[in-house]
């Protein structure tokens, strides 16, 4: 079995501790891989290299062209390997081949909007008030970078950082989720093939609580991007205060879906569905809180039920199956307690809440799609992100209920809002709390728009302009164009 080692410094390498982790395919627990388990002192090593590469200049310093070529480069590489990328992915998470091809596309799109950007902004002249000067404003990078990613979309979410800090210039390590590290440790073959100078991208592997907390709070790290729960983002934001570290946290989410009564029936049905049992609802921005207008509310929630017990529950490689199975034993089992949790709440189980009977799913992480309704916003099922196909439904009456409800979590990521009043729909878009509001349609995501969470859904924003403004410094450069003694001091 093939051996994942981490890459330091341009070379490949086991952990110093010579210890292994044995990675599980989620569809029947069978071993995937084995990779070397990193702990503080492969960080440090990693810190070290990149550290060094920065210094030296050997990414920050090569002309922006150059580098924007080497970005397209990786783009045109994950292309190429695009099969092999995607199935990596299914195996490691479940996911179906479709969506992995999906986000195979995706990612090498990423890389080429950044690459493209690598060159684009010159910097800044603006007008000095202070007659014989010249002042010009320009960006530069941050210089070393920690990037922490989960296990939901592994390549995705490591490309969202990967692309924007290489086309600022910075040098970064990577740590991916110890459970799914197999498409990101393939994608750093793919950036040395593409030439990217030794030291400039390392990769560590490991466990969170000892790589990833390294990362967080080394004083030699000047920014720390993260992508993962709400619990773990405080504990990386309390570990980088050490040097007032720059922080970029892309957290959780209790996205509502609005569906008002003049809504296309057919379509926010459909829409629904997908919003909350795509990838097994294991998706940050999942519509997993659904609020339906009074008048519309039992026809929608009837035709709900009769949809999801059709649901396909299989392996990702199989063409007809349109969910896998959740990512552990251990989140399956939260998912589970989220579900006793409904029903000792009050909530109405209408359908799931439990792990499926058929005897192929018996060896993967699967769990029903699951529908509670009669839900109210003081129930922990609708305020937690449970991270699983567990849908809630609440009512509302009235656009300002609508908008109550919908705000009324500590999360802000993103909502949806479907009716075909175009106005009541801008009122909804500028009355919710997120940073992404879609309307008449769900989940869209692209390289081109920011993506990212009010409230304690984050801090930052990845992807679009403001994605590559996180990787860079701001620098004020002034020139005195007639030097003159001030005469204060005599
Ligand atoms: N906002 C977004 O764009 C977005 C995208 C994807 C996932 N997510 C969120 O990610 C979560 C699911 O992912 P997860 O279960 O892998 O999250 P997680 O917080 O358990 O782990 C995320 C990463 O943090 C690492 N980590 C764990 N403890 C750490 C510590 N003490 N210091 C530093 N790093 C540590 C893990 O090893 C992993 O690499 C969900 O909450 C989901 O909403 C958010
Ligand atoms: C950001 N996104 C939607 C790709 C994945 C969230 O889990």
């Amino acid at each position: 079995m093939k051996m994942r080692s981490m890459y330091i410094n341009g070379k490949w390498v086991p952990a110093e501790s010579g210890e292994t982790r044995t990675i599980l395919d989620p569809f029947n627990q069978e071993t995937i891989a084995l990779a070397a388990e990193g702990n503080e002192v492969d960080a440090q090593a990693a810190i070290h290299a990149a550290r060094e590469a920065f210094d030296q200049g050997d990414w920050s310093c090569t002309p922006a062209p150059e580098r924007e070529k080497r970005i397209l480069k990786i783009a045109e590489l994950i292309e190429r390997d695009q099969q092999e990328l995607a199935e990596l992915e299914t195996l490691d998470t479940g996911k179906t081949l479709t969506e992995s091809l999906a986000d195979m596309a995706d990612i090498a799109e990423v890389f080429r909007y950044y690459g493209g950007l690598a060159d684009k902004d010159g910097g800044e002249v603006i007008e000095s008030p202070i007659p014989e000067s010249r002042s010009k404003v320009v960006r530069e990078p941050v210089g070393v970078c920690g990037q922490i990613t989960p296990w939901n979309y592994p390549l995705l979410q490591a490309a969202w950082k990967l692309a924007p800090a290489l086309a600022a210039g910075n040098t970064l390590i990577i740590k991916p989720s110890e459970i799914t590290p197999l498409t990101t440790v393939k994608v750093t073959e793919l950036i040395e093939e593409a030439g990217i100078p030794a030291g400039v991208v390392n990769l560590v592997l490991g466990s969170g609580a000892s790589t990833g907390q390294k990362l967080a709070e080394s004083s030699q790290v000047d920014l720390i991007s993260f992508t993962g729960g709400i619990e773990t983002g405080r504990k990386v934001m309390t570990a980088a205060t050490a040097n007032f570290k720059k922080i970029a946290l892309e957290l959780g989410g209790k996205n509502p879906n609005i569906v008002f009564e003049d809504a296309d029936f057919e379509t926010a049905l459909d829409q629904a569905m997908n919003a909350v049992f795509f990838h097994a609802g294991q998706v940050c921005s999942a519509g997993a809180r659904l609020l339906v207008q009074d008048s519309l509310h039992d026809d929608f929630v009837k035709a709900l039920i009769e949809r999801t017990k059709r649901i396909k529950l299989g392996n990702g490689f199989n063409e007809s199956t349109q969910s896998g199975p959740l990512i552990s034993e251990r989140h399956r089992e939260k998912v589970e307690n989220y579900v006793r949790i409904g029903i000792e709440e009050g909530a109405n189980l209408r359908i799931g809440g439990k792990r499926p009977e058929a005897e192929e799913l018996q060896a993967g992480f699967f769990f029903e799609p699951t529908i509670f309704t009669e839900c109210t916003s003081g129930m922990r099922i609708v305020q937690e992100e449970t991270f699983g196909p567990l849908l809630t439904i609440e009512r509302f009456s009235t656009e300002d209920e609508a908008v109550q409800l919908a705000n009324d979590t500590i999360y802000g990521l993103a909502g949806a809002v479907w009716t075909k009043d175009s106005r009541k729909a801008e009122r909804m878009a500028s009355q919710l709390r997120m940073g992404t509001v879609w309307i008449n349609d769900f989940h869209p995501y692209f390289a081109q728009a920011p993506w990212g969470g009010y409230k304690s859904s984050g801090i930052g924003r990845e992807l679009g302009k403001q994605g590559l403004e996180e990787y860079t410094e701001v620098k004020h450069v002034f020139e005195n164009t007639a030097p003159a003694p001030l005469h204060w001091f005599k």
